[in-house]
């Protein structure tokens, strides 16, 4: 069944037609990778789809709900969350902090002022669950701007995991990590439930590959060719606009 659904989709930043007549289909359960050059649309994509920005053309369906053209919450009603580019995290505060934060956020009490956070049994419940299934309970006590760069952005995952979505969009997980963080975020990926439908955007061919069922190029904000991976492994037209020519790295 298809859960995301872009059609016909345009996006100018005035004179500047950055996507044209992008369309899209996600299945649940899928992990799709959206990969293209620098500057080919894919975060402009992931705004537009997430209503982070308006369009100009085109629908997006959620489970056969359009939500384009309606505020961004209307994402998150429909079960969608994302990761950003850079993080989003509070620094000044712990791990488990932030996780109580985003827990909060969903909850239909979370105007409550007059209770701390930390008096929510299920906030907290839902916490120590979170942390634990991937493997930052000890860390649960560092402050954000105390973790490496490779954490932070791990921590930015279970932020997004908070509203346990039914669809999930990152965006470069992997960029400025060391290689080890990269492959704990890549089998952190892998090791998702199907419950949870990913789009990704990724640079990293060897994160690609080892986690894509299908991907997507995007190339000067056009849909260049959607496949299986070994499909756009052997495309020769791929490896010229993506890689000049060069070879295909693979897991
Ligand atoms: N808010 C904006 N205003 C004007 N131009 C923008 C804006 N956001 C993005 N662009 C332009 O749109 C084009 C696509 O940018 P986008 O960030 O979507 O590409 P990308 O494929 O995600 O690139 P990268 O891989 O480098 O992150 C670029 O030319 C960029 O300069």
């Amino acid at each position: 069944m298809t859960l995301l659904k872009v059609e016909h989709l345009s996006k100018s930043f005035k004179a500047l037609n950055v996507l044209k007549d992008v369309s899209l289909e996600v299945r649940e359960g899928e992990r799709h990778v959206v990969i293209g050059p620098n500057g080919a649309g894919k975060t402009t994509l992931f705004n537009c789809i997430t209503g982070t920005l308006p369009i100009n053309q085109g629908t997006v369906t959620v489970n056969n709900t359009q939500i384009s053209g309606l505020p961004a919450y209307t994402a998150v009603g429909v079960g969608m969350s994302r990761t950003f580019q850079k993080n989003n995290l509070f620094g000044s505060l712990t791990v488990e902090e932030n996780l109580h934060l985003a827990i909060n956020a969903c909850k239909p009490y979370r105007f409550n002022f007059f209770k701390p956070i930390n008096k929510f049994t299920d906030v907290l419940e839902e916490t120590e669950h979170l942390l634990k299934e991937w493997n930052l309970w000890d860390r649960r006590d560092r402050v954000v701007n105390e973790l490496s760069y490779g954490e932070q952005r791990l921590l930015e995952v279970l932020l997004a995991l908070a509203s346990k979505p039914k669809i999930l969009l990152l965006d470069e997980p992997t960029s400025g990590m060391s290689p080890a963080e990269t492959i704990q975020t890549t089998k952190l990926i892998q090791s998702m439930p199907r419950s949870i439908t990913l789009l990704v955007i990724e640079h990293d061919m060897e994160v690609v590959f080892s986690i894509a069922d299908r991907i997507t190029v995007l190339h000067h904000g056009e849909v260049f060719l959607s496949g299986a991976p070994e499909e756009i492994k052997g495309d020769e037209r791929v490896k010229e606009i993506y890689f000049g020519g060069g070879t295909l790295k693979h897991a």
